[in-house]
């Protein structure tokens, strides 16, 4: 477990949270507090959340997260074996989604938005391998709102690594990460309050 007071503010040279088969940097802080709660509540009453639908073995079922999609075109994405239609930018996603290409070098023409309303609220073991996802392109994850717990664990070693995502905070998964290493932000009791998470990432437009 690693202790994020050594880091709170913006990395000069972000921190590799695994080791080999990836690259996970923690970047800490890249908005401030008073904005981020800003950021928060913006997000909150402006993003059209939805409870997520999953097709698991050909049953239909409702998360208890609520999840939106957002894009540069309404591009058809498909995860969980839903395909689902993304959203034209808001100005607070277009805002940070700058502000992402800035602090990480990459560039990302779309953006998976989820909202926790609780520790009681997580999302299991997996990786972003989605086909139409690119492959080994970079996955910029913001956080706002209750800092939660995310672990990783590798698919062989069963090696895993944790790490808590502040209120602000930059997460950037990419190389052979999602290959290699399942993710994971484990429920909680601890937290009775709200998170919001974005994962930006790089839809293959020729898929
Ligand atoms: O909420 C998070 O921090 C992670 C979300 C995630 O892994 C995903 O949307 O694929
Ligand atoms: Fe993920």
């Amino acid at each position: 477990m690693y202790n994020m007071d050594l880091f709170s503010d913006l990395e000069d040279s972000p921190i590799n949270i695994i080791n080999y088969d990836g690259v996970v940097e923690y970047h800490g802080l890249l908005i401030p507090f008073e904005e981020a709660n800003d950021y928060f509540d913006a997000l909150l009453n402006t993003i059209q959340w939805k409870h997520d639908q999953a097709n698991i073995l050909g049953e239909v079922i409702v998360t208890k997260r609520k999840v939106a999609w957002y894009a540069n075109e309404s591009f058809n994405y498909t995860y969980s074996n839903m395909t689902k239609v993304a959203l034209p930018w808001t100005p607070e996603l277009l805002a940070l989604k700058k502000r992402v290409e800035e602090a990480t070098g990459h560039q990302f023409n779309s953006c998976l938005l989820n909202l926790y309303s609780n520790g009681e609220e997580g999302m299991a073991w997996h990786h972003d391998g989605e086909t139409d996802l690119q492959k080994n392109g970079a996955i910029a994850s913001l956080s706002f709102g209750a800092e939660r717990k995310f672990s990783f664990k590798h698919k062989v070693s069963q090696e895993t690594t944790s790490l808590f995502l502040q209120h602000g905070s930059l997460l950037v998964m990419k190389g052979e990460t999602q290959t290699h290493w399942l993710h994971r932000l484990p429920p909680t009791k601890k937290v009775t309050t709200a998170r919001i998470n974005l994962t930006f990432r790089t839809i293959d437009q020729n898929y």
